[in-house]
């Protein structure tokens, strides 16, 4: 029998525990974490999100350090903005939303967050660290991390498991797959140029969706010259499917 993992309870759970965290080191420790999310220019897409992240942070009791950018803003301003949120002692983590418009180099920006407070997980040391056997990073990227709490939180066991993930990216697909090594799963990443994905899909245990393009893993039915909508598997349309 198939098993539908309730993210959204889980979600509200984890808040609920975020909030007593929250509430115990502002009352034993009198701080309060704060949260800088830096928007650069006005993607309706990035908008939403950020949104969703301040929100969050208000519903925790984590101060979110607001910070919006034009979208014309220089590669040198923002490193600078950078710097002045890595100084700042009442900022405990820095969140920038990527996509970043064309002009601005995404690695550096990434690479000049203190890595204590890379709370995204994605400067190189930290994806560095994720990637290497017996090294821990400080921080591992939030959509990935959450994968593995919808699993470990609806019972799933990881280790030894046949682990399949459909897409390569640096935000998902790329950081699931290591943390699932780091679980002790079998890992397999499928991606746009693997071929029969199919296959490899069939063979999994578990199966995380993480490719940006709807329909790339088809059903059993189809093939790449028979497919029709019908039989067609949408893979991004659910996260997780155990
Ligand atoms: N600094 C960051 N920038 C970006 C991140 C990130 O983690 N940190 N991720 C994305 C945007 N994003 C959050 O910011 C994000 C986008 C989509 C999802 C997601 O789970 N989508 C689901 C659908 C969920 C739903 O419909 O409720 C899906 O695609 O299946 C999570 C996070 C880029 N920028």
């Amino acid at each position: 029998m198939a098993q539908i993992i309730d993210g959204k309870a889980i979600a509200a759970d984890i808040r609920r525990e975020v909030a007593a965290d929250v509430a115990t080191l502002s009352s034993a420790h009198s701080v309060v974490p704060g949260l800088a999310v830096v928007i650069v220019g006005s993607r309706k897409d990035s908008q939403t999100y950020v949104n969703m992240k301040r929100k969050a942070c208000a519903e925790v009791g984590i101060r979110s350090v607001d910070v919006d950018l034009p979208e014309d803003i220089s590669e040198l301003a923002l490193v600078a903005e950078v710097h002045r949120l890595n100084a700042d002692p009442a900022v405990h983590g820095i969140l920038v939303q990527l996509p970043l418009p064309k002009h601005i180099n995404e690695e550096k920006i990434l690479s000049e967050i203190s890595i204590e407070k890379d709370v995204d997980g994605f400067h190189p040391l930290n994806i560095g660290k994720l990637a290497m056997k017996g090294r821990e990073p400080l921080f591992v990227p939030c959509t990935p991390k959450g994968c593995m709490e919808l699993l470990s939180r609806s019972g799933v066991t990881v280790k030894g498991k046949r682990a399949v993930v459909v897409g390569r990216s640096n935000i998902v697909g790329l950081p699931v797959s290591l943390l699932l090594l780091k679980a002790d799963a079998t890992v397999s990443i499928v991606h746009s140029r693997t071929p029969d994905p199919e296959s490899i899909v069939r063979e999994a245990d578990i199966v995380i969706a993480a490719a940006g393009q709807a329909m790339m893993v088809r059903s059993s039915t189809a093939t790449n010259s028979q497919f029709s909508q019908h039989d067609a598997v949408p893979w991004n349309s659910s996260p997780i499917v155990h």
